[in-house]
């Protein structure tokens, strides 16, 4: 399938001059706000997880923050009885409960004023007849001018139904010029051959520059920051090389369990869960070459470049691990193990941890290990990048000064705590020579006044003003996949993933799979 181009047909004067589309622009122009232009949003499985604890509370935020027109409509499509009335304390309750910004009154009128809801299953032609009206009301009444948003945040075997009746019901496209757009959460297929049919299915139904494939780690602060790092500094891409780090780890782990989630994620497991999308969009990030803007094509360019570059070692059994948390502490908190969750077989393979290492076959990272690992019931909730260096290669010191010396490191510290540390060799004060590991963090909230937004915020505001850099293409998708699927493959010729204890750092598999290579673990 060809590449995503910026669906800009109906650009705003505004949405024109995002630092995303014209990088050389006046400087000045950075700290106009991105407004949306008059549209509505509809969101599919709206009285889901998701939705009730992102998707809602972040539509609130932007409308706090005054980013989202007067002409906004906000659709629930789900399978209650509801009115609008109902489904807008529905909106209203989870709001008051996620939301990043204090609760305002003034906001709430304007943004319930455009609240509709339409009751239907998935499969249900005259729901989408109803929808169809509804967003055509919204028009009238509020003004949206026909341009509309379709979130389907659904199960994934839910995405062809769904978008087949959008077709079906002539919602898809718009007879007026007006922008028609879908956004498809993660994870897009579950293994390389099917995220090809479904992007079939998709691509039958929407223009490719409308399809926006959600990967919410995209959104966040942080991990756009790591492109600040990189590439608006000179001291850090001069060594960001093999000749100066030894190996990359990158971290996302939870301390939650499952919850609620048990149809979804059992059979689908940690890596395709997370390692497919976001991590491999971390690895992407941090070894990529310079983009020649920020484009949407430039960064895809250079994303793509290193995935398609990513290579998968040969000896899985020593470069992979996987394990299943077993019942445990979670602080004070006694939990139940994987086996026991509801609603999961109790005889079921899926791995709630894995890690592995991988390759990337350039001039740049000849040799130097990508250790990516995620779990669920971990010792605590964090996701960081650490770029670990070499050892200086002669220390003029005595050995015992230096006893507690480690490697040089820098951190992108992706949350809860935000920010970039720096570690490196200090000298202890007193009157012997001794060297320690200290270090030196840029932290959001002492360096900033202003917050961070929640990555949804970020990205929903993209969808609406029609700006893809932040969003994967197919070929991101399918290369991740290509990645993944063999690792899942010689997975499957496997037993039972080795237990852990609840509020542990994941199996001792995990930890021999560096030990081997002589490396340890960050202990984030
Ligand atoms: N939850 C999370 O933290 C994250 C989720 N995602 C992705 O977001 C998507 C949604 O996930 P999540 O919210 O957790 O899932 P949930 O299972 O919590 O919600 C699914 C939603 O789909 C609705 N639904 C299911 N089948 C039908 C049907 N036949 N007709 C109408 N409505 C239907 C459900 O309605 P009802 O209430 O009536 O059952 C519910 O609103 C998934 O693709 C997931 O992978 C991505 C990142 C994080
Ligand atoms: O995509 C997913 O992400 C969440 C974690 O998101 P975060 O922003 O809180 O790090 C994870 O719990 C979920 O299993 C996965 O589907």
């Amino acid at each position: 399938m060809a590449e995503p181009k910026p669906a800009q047909p109906q650009a705003s004067a505004q949405q024109a001059s995002t630092p995303w589309h014209n990088p050389l622009r006046d400087s000045r122009d950075l700290r106009l706000p991105r407004i949306a232009g008059p549209c509505s949003l509809v969101i599919f499985g709206v009285t889901g997880d998701l939705s009730k604890k992102k998707l809602l509370p972040a539509v609130y935020d932007l409308a706090n923050r005054g980013l989202l027109p007067v002409n906004f409509g906000l659709v629930g499509f789900g399978r209650r009885d509801w009115t609008n009335e109902q489904f807008a304390a529905f909106v209203e309750e989870n709001v008051r409960a996620h939301s990043r910004t204090p609760f305002n009154e003034a906001t709430w009128k304007f943004l319930s004023g455009g609240i509709r809801f339409v009751q239907g299953t998935f499969d249900d032609p005259a729901a989408f007849q109803r929808l169809s009206q509804t967003v055509s009301e919204l028009d009238s009444e509020r003004g949206t001018q026909g341009n509309h948003a379709f979130y389907m945040s659904v199960p994934p075997r839910a995405f062809p139904t769904v978008s087949k009746m959008l077709r079906d019901s002539g919602l898809s496209h718009s007879q007026s010029g007006a922008w028609r757009r879908v956004i498809i959460e993660k994870p897009f297929g579950h293994d390389l051959q099917s995220a090809k049919e479904l992007d079939r299915v998709v691509s039958d139904v929407f223009d490719p520059g409308s399809v926006f494939r959600i990967d919410h780690y995209l959104g966040k602060e942080t991990v756009q920051n790591l492109l600040a790092l990189r590439f608006a500094n000179m001291m850090f891409e001069p060594i960001w090389n093999a000749n100066y780090v030894d190996h990359v780890q990158i971290t996302m782990a939870e301390d939650i369990g499952i919850g609620g989630r048990a149809g979804y994620y059992d059979g689908i497991g940690a890596a395709r869960d997370v390692i497919q999308n976001h991590l491999l969009q971390l690895l992407a990030l941090t070894a990529m070459e310079e983009p020649v803007s920020f484009s949407a094509a430039d960064l895809t360019a250079e994303k793509t470049k290193v995935l398609s570059a990513v290579r998968v070692p040969h000896d899985l059994a020593h470069t992979t691990a996987r394990g299943q948390y077993a019942a445990g502490w979670q602080g004070s908190e006694k939990v139940i193990g994987y086996l026991d969750e509801k609603g999961i077989d109790p005889n079921s393979r899926t791995e709630t941890y894995a890690a592995i290492r991988l390759d990337i076959d350039t001039r740049r990272w000849a040799g130097v290990p990508f250790y990516l690992r995620t779990g669920k019931r971990l010792g605590k909730r964090v996701t960081e990048i650490a770029v670990v260096f070499k050892r200086a290669p002669h220390l003029p010191f005595e050995q015992t000064a230096t006893r507690e010396l480690g490697q040089n490191a820098v951190v992108i510290r992706v949350q809860p705590d935000e920010g970039i540390t720096l570690r490196f060799g200090a000298k202890v004060p007193g009157t012997a020579m001794e060297v320690r590991d200290v270090s030196m963090d840029f932290n959001y909230g002492s360096s900033f006044t202003e917050a961070s937004p929640e990555a949804y915020e970020r990205l929903i505001l993209d969808v609406l003003l029609g700006d893809p850099p932040l969003f994967p293409t197919t070929r991101e998708v399918e290369l991740s996949w290509e990645i993944l699927d063999p690792i899942e493959q010689y997975w499957a010729t496997l037993g039972q993933p080795q237990p852990y204890r609840a509020g542990t750092w994941g199996p001792k598999e995990a930890d021999e799979m560096l030990a081997r290579e002589g490396r340890m673990w960050r202990m984030p």
